[in-house]
């Protein structure tokens, strides 16, 4: 029986004893130094951090080319510090679900201190301004979600946290970004010293979403004369405070039980998945694939170690621009949405089993191959092509990965403009390209709002995952059965017209016949979903 939470006690001799890998530096060491003069602090406890920059680090830990390790702070979801990082001594396992079926599996001890976010707890929150006052600190990282980054409601106006810390001032802040640039005000007042805020969520211009939320508390603060105009100056400035773009990819799942499982039969016996209260799903295991990009614009005020030697791409602002670009809008989350939706239509549980349908594969790959690549810019450090060719040869397929339609398919309506609108446009742009010749990307939007009537193509009802938009469209699909004889051009019209959702208005591309067509035929009867499809394809 092995314990993660006696590691820092017992040592990691049973955890290497059973084929895991351990950390081979002095932690105590690293403990010690980060602690004394920490380099990196991460927003973010959640499970994309823990499979990745914790990883890298790890490595370079090993490696000997780094000798302090991270530091992590948690602002919206306090119960992951307090059930998933404090009870193991901050470690954590990795695993690592490869495509030929074999599993490594990592004790991962690179994080030197996890801390919460939290105005309320003294303690921690002045540790964290200790660190942002220290002069070695280079880089402050987020995954936080693209949630992480609105300050405003849907009509608009400010959240009431955000305006309550916009009239309070830095030294009395609750929300998340709210305490994130009070800290920041922290490293302006201790000698205006420069730093890399590095947003490494997924989300296009990651950097710029972040800068828009800093600068908003900082001027907000200065109108009312909460700060001097100093403050707004050494956030504006890049030689002080830098915004990098960053392009992120590493599909990390959330935890899942059959990994779980494997530990077990390992003799771990206290390593188990937790639904947070705020709903996140965490365990002191992190599953994961092992393909990973992470591109950086290497724009930091106060230096950065070798990171590149852990395989981060440092490159400029528009190459991250491109790469992201042909991540989101051809090669990779384009086929993971088509995935998603045909995927809860036809029943599927998981990614890599829809691969083994000849039509959906077809599919995906049409979308890839055909529709999206003669339109993709070559970002140059990656090639869109072998990109490609690895997201369907080997990251889609692979059997290992517990990764579900059901969880890509998630805020679908968010996801569909930048995912097919950009090629859209660039076949707009075209003089040899024309919207008609686009097929499978309209078949995509017929098949989503198929989805939405929440019936397969059995024609059993199916829980929608979760999507902000969901109680305004779903009501469009309330009355349909499969088998009705109904005017689809009437009841789209509103939703086809709606460049919101699809980044135009299908309308003005001519795609609206199309995309009515398809539906029509994919509401004929059960089995039409995958009929229409094939007919397609
Ligand atoms: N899981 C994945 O495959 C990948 C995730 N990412 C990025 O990382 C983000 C987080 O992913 P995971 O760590 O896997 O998810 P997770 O569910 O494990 O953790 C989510 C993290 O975001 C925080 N969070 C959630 N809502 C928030 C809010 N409203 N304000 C501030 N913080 C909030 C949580 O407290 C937690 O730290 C994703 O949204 C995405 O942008 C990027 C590449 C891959
Ligand atoms: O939920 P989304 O944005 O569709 O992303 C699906 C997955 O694919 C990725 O884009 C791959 O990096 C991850 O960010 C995410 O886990």
């Amino acid at each position: 029986m092995m314990l993660l939470s006696d590691i820092s006690t017992k040592g990691y001799d049973s955890f290497e004893n059973a084929g895991y890998r351990v950390p081979k530096y002095n932690r105590k060491k690293m403990v010690t130094k980060t602690m004394e003069s920490p380099f990196w602090i991460h927003f973010g406890a959640g499970n994309i951090f823990r499979a990745f920059q914790a990883n890298v680090i790890e490595q370079l830990l090993n490696k000997g080319v780094l000798d302090r390790g991270l530091i992590v702070a948690e602002g919206y979801d306090y119960e992951i510090i307090d059930k998933i990082y404090h009870p193991y001594d901050n470690h954590s396992i990795l695993v690592t679900l490869k495509t030929d079926g074999t599993v490594e599996k990592s004790v991962i001890g690179s994080v030197a201190e996890s801390l919460v976010l939290d105005s309320e707890n003294l303690s921690a929150f002045s540790r964290l301004q200790e660190v942002f006052r220290s002069d070695s600190l280079q880089i402050a990282s987020f995954t936080i979600t693209e949630k992480g980054y609105q300050l405003c409601q849907p009509n608009g106006s400010y959240r009431k946290d955000v305006m309550a810390d916009i009239i309070s001032g830095p030294d009395h802040t609750i929300s998340y970004m709210g305490k994130v640039v009070s800290l920041l005000h922290t490293r302006y007042l201790a000698g205006k010293k420069p730093i890399a805020l590095v947003s490494m969520d997924n989300c296009s211009h990651n950097g710029s979403k972040l800068f828009d939320a800093v600068f908003t508390y900082a001027s907000e603060w200065l109108k009312r004369g909460l700060v001097d105009s100093g403050f707004v100056t050494y956030i504006k400035n890049p030689d002080s405070v830098s915004f990098p773009w960053t392009m992120i990819d590493k599909i990390t799942p959330r935890p899942d039980s059959s990994i779980e499982a494997m530990l077990q039969t390992d003799g771990i016996t206290d390593s188990h998945a937790i639904i947070t209260g705020k709903n996140t799903y965490i365990a002191p295991y992190v599953n994961a694939e092992e393909c990973e990009y992470l591109v950086i614009e290497d724009h930091f005020p106060n230096k950065r170690p070798p990171l590149e030697q852990g395989g981060f791409l440092f490159t400029d602002r528009e190459t991250v621009d491109k790469v992201e670009k042909m991540k989101v809008c051809t090669c990779l989350n384009p086929l993971h949405t088509a995935l998603a939706i045909f995927g809860c239509l036809l029943d599927y549980h998981l990614i890599s089993e829809e691969l083994n349908n000849e039509t959906l594969r077809k599919l995906i790959e049409g979308i890839g191959y055909r529709e999206g690549l003669p339109v993709v810019v070559n970002p140059g450090i990656i090639s869109p092509k072998d990109f490609l060719d690895t997201v369907l040869n080997v990251r889609l397929p692979n059997p290992f990965m517990p990764d579900t339609p059901q969880r890509i398919a998630t805020d679908t309506s968010q996801k569909l403009a930048i995912r097919f609108g950009e090629t859209i446009k660039a076949y707009e742009a075209s003089k040899e390209l024309h919207t008609y010749d686009l097929t499978l990307i309209p078949l995509v939007f017929a098949g989503w709002l198929r989805y939405l009537m929440g019936i397969d193509d059995n024609g059993n009802p199916f829980t929608l995952s979760p999507d902000p938009m969901l109680s305004l469209v779903q009501p469009y699909f309330s009355d349909i059965h499969l088998g009705d004889i109904i005017d689809v051009e009437t009841l789209l019209a509103p939703l086809l017209s709606n460049a919101t959702i699809w980044g135009v208005n299908l309308y003005h591309v001519g795609l609206a016949d199309t995309v009515c067509t398809f539906f029509s035929e994919m509401i004929k009867s059960p089995g039409a979903v995958l009929n229409t499809l094939k007919k397609y394809i």
